[in-house]
């Protein structure tokens, strides 16, 4: 089990002159797995954009264990194994599933090692376990054209596990998703932390409930409550802002 928590402390962004994380502060512990929810303009992306290196905090503390995350570049973030998956998936539709896998296990050994790559057994095993683990292994050689919606979704997330993060960040996953594959992810979700720390992003509060795992609500750039699902429902400071509607 690898052992390094996020760290943000009065983290501050502000956009000509507009907050749009005020103070925020939040502490993910190795192996957690954490639902964010809020309203629009909550500061959610801006909270994933400061953790990945893409926008730097006006102010405040941002670490990965002892690493200053606010002094290191994105590429330097993501190869300490920080990874993210955007809303839109960016699988190739014309691989199959493996080959998708595939490409995310050599590309970043960098060009050389690419060209040379060739599949050793281990690497057959790594991309058999990343197809259980998001659910794929009987699509392994479909191509990822063919995949619905929320199977591509997985992929993508599969593709991610490959580099094997320490913190995956997923943003909005179940968007456009089936009950059935809301379900599932959320089984994903859960089956993938505790191996990693995993920072959800979600609108989808059934979603968010069957994670069951700590939930922190944000409110203009900061920290409205937190806690079990059940817990923020019933916060009076919640109701008013975002579910009493
Ligand atoms: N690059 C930018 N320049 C100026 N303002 C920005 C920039 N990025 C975000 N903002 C503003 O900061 C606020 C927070 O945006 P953010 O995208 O982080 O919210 P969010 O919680 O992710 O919202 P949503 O649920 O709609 O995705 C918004 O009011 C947005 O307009």
């Amino acid at each position: 089990m690898k052992g390094r928590s996020l760290y943000l402390d009065g983290v501050t962004v502000v956009f000509d002159g507009f907050r749009a994380l005020n103070n925020l502060s939040l502490v993910v512990e190795p192996g957690e797995l954490r639902a964010i929810i809020g309203p629009n303009g909550a500061g959610k992306t801006t909270m994933m954009d400061v953790i990945t290196g893409k926008t730097r905090p006006t102010s405040g503390t941002v670490r990965f264990g002892d690493m200053d995350l606010t002094r290191l570049d994105e590429p330097t973030i993501a190869n300490l194994g920080i990874g993210r998956k955007f809303q839109k998936p960016t699988v190739f539709d014309d691989l199959t599933v493996f080959e998708n896998i595939e490409l995310a296990l050599k590309a970043p050994r960098g060009p050389i090692a690419c060209i040379k790559w060739h599949l050793t057994g281990e690497a057959a095993d790594r991309i058999g376990q990343v197809m259980t683990e998001v659910g794929l292994v009987e699509r392994a050689h479909d191509p990822a054209g063919i995949l619905s919606h929320g199977q591509r979704q997985w992929l993508e997330i599969g593709m991610l596990l490959a580099q094997d993060p320490e913190l995956l960040l997923v943003d909005e996953p179940v968007a456009g998703m089936t009950d059935a594959e809301t379900e599932h992810t959320a089984a994903m979700l859960v089956g993938i932390a505790g191996k990693r720390s995993v920072v959800v992003v979600e609108h989808d509060l059934e979603f968010v409930r069957a994670l069951g795992r700590r939930v922190t609500v944000l409110h203009e750039g900061s920290v409205l409550s937190e806690g079990s699902i059940d817990h923020v429902q019933n916060d009076p400071r919640v109701i008013e802002v975002y579910l009493g509607r």
